[in-house]
């Protein structure tokens, strides 16, 4: 199989080395000339991993052309980016790829889940499946070889059995599934979560208040995700408990480090003047309070993230907003 990992960032780099280390025939693609260079001279992305050394089999391009006979392409970009990336490489397609999707959240303007986005813009012709590669993964732990486990979700069994043999090795377990929705949408609110316990560090609560912030967040995942037709258990998979739990608790994850930073300073004004990372939460604050309240799915947690990031709430006032809420039973 001839593989093509576009976006030569964090996740990208650490997912294209496991297809390395597999000894799959994989190409990375990406935009940034001093990323390629340096993983093709040096072995390294320092600009994610500093000091870390990449299995040097890895080679990158900055010649987007190498998807043409491509059997499989892997969308490491953030969801931003995925349809532009989308619509560029669609004319270039000489036969049908798997089309793996990585990223977590939703696009801009429609609200749609990325694998929608792909099948949109990605013609019949050039398409076996989609299957979304997501579950608990800093790409800062895959990259040094950490036991990790994650899901290949398709609503085609056997593209996402090929995924799962793909990256499957001692240090990666892939786990199939087919619950698109509940899979998607679980990934993409435990941003918004990493986003408040983030806030929550940072204004000095401890470990009780992000135990309750993890349980009470999943149960806004699960009214969300249902809601949209996503299974209940698939909440408590990798792809919801699983992603929650890493994202709300790891120093690695970029929503819990910007959260951490508006607690901190009790305000989000630094964060948005100054952040240049992919913070996906951020914007999936927006679409799932829109959404939320079109749809009258009460989604406290998700509501006073967005308060914070777009209503200017001072995060202080949030927190003790949340406990003051009407008494109620937990179910
Ligand atoms: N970093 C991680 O540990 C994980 C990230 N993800 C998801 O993966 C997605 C990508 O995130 P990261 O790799 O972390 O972001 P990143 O910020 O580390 O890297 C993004 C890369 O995409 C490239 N890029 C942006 N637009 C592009 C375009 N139009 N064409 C080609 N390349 C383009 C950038 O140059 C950069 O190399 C996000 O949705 C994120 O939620 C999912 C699991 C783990
Ligand atoms: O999704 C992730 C880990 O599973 C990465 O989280 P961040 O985007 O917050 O770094």
């Amino acid at each position: 199989m001839k593989i093509v990992v576009i976006g030569s960032g964090s996740w990208g780099t650490a997912l294209a080395q496991t297809l390395a280390d597999n000894n799959q025939d994989v190409l990375l693609y990406g935009v940034d000339q001093n990323e390629i260079e340096n993983i093709n001279e040096h072995h390294r992305n320092e600009k994610y991993f500093k000091g870390v050394d990449l299995n040097p089999d890895l080679k990158a391009t900055n010649d987007i052309h190498c998807v043409k006979d491509a059997d499989m392409i892997v969308l490491a970009v953030p969801t931003i980016a995925i349809e532009p990336i989308c619509k560029q490489i669609d004319p270039l397609l000489e036969k049908k790829a798997i089309i793996v999707n990585v990223s977590k959240g939703f696009q801009p303007g429609t609200n749609e889940r990325m694998s929608e986005v792909i099948r949109r813009t990605i013609s019949k012709d050039h398409l076996s499946s989609v299957v979304s590669l997501i579950g608990p993964s800093h790409a800062e732990e895959v990259v040094l070889r950490q036991l990790t486990s994650i899901d290949a979700i398709s609503l085609k069994e056997e593209d996402a059995k090929a995924v799962q043999e793909l990256f499957s090795n001692h240090y990666m377990r892939i786990y199939t599934g087919n619950d698109e929705i509940g899979s998607e949408l679980g990934a993409a609110i435990k941003n918004v979560m990493a986003i408040a316990s983030g806030i929550l560090a940072g204004l000095g609560y401890g470990d009780n208040t992000r135990a309750a912030l993890i349980t009470r967040g999943l149960q806004e995942m699960i009214r969300y995700g249902t809601h949209f037709g996503g299974k209940p258990q698939t909440f408590i998979g990798l792809t919801g408990i699983g992603d929650l739990i890493v994202t709300c608790s790891s120093v690695h994850s970029r929503n819990f480090q910007a959260g951490y930073q508006i607690g901190k300073e009790n305000t989000v004004e630094n964060f948005l003047k100054n952040n240049k990372k992919t913070v996906e939460g951020v914007r999936t604050a927006k679409i799932v309070h829109d959404v939320a309240k079109e749809n009258g799915i009460d989604m406290p947690i998700c509501e006073e993230v967005y308060q914070i990031l777009y209503e200017g709430k001072k995060p202080e006032h949030c927190a003790n907003d949340l406990m003051i809420r009407k008494l109620k039973a937990e179910f």
